[in-house]
């Protein structure tokens, strides 16, 4: 079995692989506090809940964009399951060509969520993903990672809007269905949900015109990612488990 874990700055996403099959996939919270072996009983319950067990554990691959945890995810790995964690980064063979001015800089999540998107649809493509932040990536049609766009999340933009303004509440992220609002809820809603739709569909609509290709498809991925999806014009499909994916077939071309 093949433990494959993809760190963002809100939650830790662990997917549980048998050869191509995801088993299971659980979610928590990304927690710089949590020891090694907080982190180790949690997934231990969490196998054990599953009938599983984590002496199966034939290795573990870590994907992370919060270097603070990755000292104790990857003990928590050696104590816990005996592995020394593959982790995404130098010396580690993605097949990708990264064209940012500094391949090193580039989110290992974006990384891997190019990886898994050119392997399953082909290029060109546009990847969003809605995390903390909201990540664009464009792949060229011979596979190479382009670059992108990063743009602040929608749950923290909404944070933002509420932290700031004295009268402005907490919001559900839900469509309101207009625009002219007559409440001061549904107003942010509207602000906050139909203003994202317009960043995501103006940011990717220029990515389709920079790469120059009609075909380009527009994969979404994250949490978020069905909320807009359902008004945006631009995305083609979603894939929640874009991340995983990648994480396991990146594993597939490093094996050891
Ligand atoms: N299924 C969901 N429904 C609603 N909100 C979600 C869901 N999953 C994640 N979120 C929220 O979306 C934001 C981004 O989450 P996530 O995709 O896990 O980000 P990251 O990869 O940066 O950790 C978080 O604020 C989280 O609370
Ligand atoms: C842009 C990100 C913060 C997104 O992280 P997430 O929202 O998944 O937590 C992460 O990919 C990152 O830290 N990237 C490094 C900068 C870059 O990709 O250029
Ligand atoms: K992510």
């Amino acid at each position: 079995m093949l433990l494959a874990f993809d760190v963002g700055n809100t939650n830790i996403v662990l997917g549980a692989y048998k050869g191509k099959e995801l088993l299971h996939f659980w979610r928590f919270a990304t927690d710089k506090s949590k020891s090694s072996d907080e982190y180790g009983m949690l997934i231990n319950q969490l196998f054990q809940y599953e009938g599983l067990s984590l002496k199966d554990v034939k290795d573990v691959i870590i994907s992370s964009v919060v270097p603070p945890i990755m000292y104790t995810l990857e003990h928590t790995a050696l104590k816990y399951c005996n592995k020394k964690a593959i982790v995404i980064g130098p010396g580690i063979k993605t097949g990708m060509n990264i064209k940012y001015d500094n391949p090193k800089q580039v989110g290992a999540d974006r990384i891997v969520n190019a990886v898994a998107a050119y392997e399953k649809y082909g290029g060109p493509l546009v990847i969003v993903d809605f995390g903390t932040a909201t990540t664009f990536c464009a792949i060229s049609k011979k596979g190479e990672y382009l670059g992108g766009t990063i743009a602040p999340g929608i749950k923290i933009s909404s944070e933002a809007l509420f932290q700031h303004a004295a009268k402005l509440p907490r919001v559900e992220l839900v469509k309101p269905g207009k625009v002219i609002c007559k409440n001061t809820v549904s107003s942010m809603q509207s602000g906050i949900v139909y203003g994202y739709v317009g960043l995501v569909d103006y940011i990717v609509c220029r990515m389709k015109e920079e790469l120059g290709d009609s075909h380009t498809k527009v994969i979404a991925t994250g949490g978020l990612a069905s909320l807009i999806m359902s008004e945006s014009k631009m995305i083609d499909a979603i894939d929640k488990m874009l991340t995983l994916d990648g994480l396991r077939i990146i594993y597939e071309r490093n094996k050891r």
